[in-house]
């Protein structure tokens, strides 16, 4: 894809592109954010350095992309509710992400896409990696793939937040989503099942269910469909929730990592 205004440069070949000649404190002419949005669905998740982003730039760039979501298991920030903090330090007790998911998929509407800029970094590790479910999905089998494409899963939050947050009384969303999406832009399938939410496949006995999932949890995991990336303060990363999942490492402790997140609203998973 021929860009003009910005200067795409591929991490992998399945996943992941830096950006630069862009400054996301203003706001973006047509041009940058059509090609942004381009190099999102090429490269799944791209990368940005150097950008102080304020939290009104934040908000700017993610409805620059569509509506924001709310988180409905984290709090915004009380004159932000959009923004979520991703922080760690030495008080930490765990971190957001710390297993292979895709963000939110328990909604009805999972998101399309968050916007992470980290602020502060330890001096090494807090690297965050991405995994493409086009590359999941294309490298299984004719056969798994027509197994697959008629099954629905659910994705569930309560098992996770009710253990994080014992004393909050509070019901979180639970959802049936196709096991095989189709983005919704560039039509291309994806594995859409994850570690942290999908609970369950359905109209499959459970021991088969849980026997599929574990298989698709570990076929996640395959280093050939994923980018890693190395943060530095005032780093962005920008993913499409709807082909991709991440896992953030928590290899620092006790060590303080932060930043800040927005998230774009999505739609029916098909
Ligand atoms: O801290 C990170 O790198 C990612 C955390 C996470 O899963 C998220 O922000 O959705
Ligand atoms: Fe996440």
């Amino acid at each position: 894809m021929p860009y003009e205004t910005i200067d795409v440069r591929p991490v992998t070949k399945s996943i992941g592109a830096e950006i630069f000649g862009v400054d996301l404190n203003e706001p973006l002419s047509n041009s940058a954010q059509s090609e942004i949005h381009d190099a999102l669905m090429e490269h799944q998740v791209i990368f940005f350095r150097d950008q102080k982003l304020n939290h009104d730039s934040h908000i700017r760039l993610g409805r620059a992309f569509g509506e924001l979501a709310y988180h409905s298991g984290v709090a915004g920030l009380d004159d932000y509710p959009e923004i979520v903090k991703i922080h760690a330090d030495a008080e930490s007790t765990f971190v957001a992400g710390e297993n292979w998911h895709s963000d939110l998929s328990e909604y009805e509407e999972p998101p399309m896409g968050s916007i992470l800029y980290m602020h502060t970094l330890p001096p090494v590790g807090g690297d965050t990696l991405w995994s493409s479910m086009y590359a999941a999905y294309d490298a299984l089998s004719d056969e798994m793939k027509a197994f697959l494409e008629p099954l629905t899963a659910v994705h569930d939050s309560n098992h996770i937040y009710r253990e994080l947050f014992p004393d909050v009384e509070k019901t979180y969303p639970c959802n049936t989503h196709p096991v095989i999406r189709t983005h919704p832009v560039t039509k291309r399938k994806c594995l859409f099942v994850n570690a942290s939410k999908t609970t369950k496949i359905n109209g499959l006995p459970k021991a088969e269910g849980d026997a599929l999932l574990a298989f698709l949890f570990d076929h996640v995991k395959n280093p050939n469909f994923q980018v890693r990336f190395r943060w530095q303060p005032h780093s962005i990363a920008f993913w499409d929730n709807r082909c991709t999942q991440h896992f953030a490492t928590w290899d620092y402790f006790p060590e303080t990592r932060s930043g800040y997140r927005v998230t774009i609203a999505g739609d029916k998973p098909y």
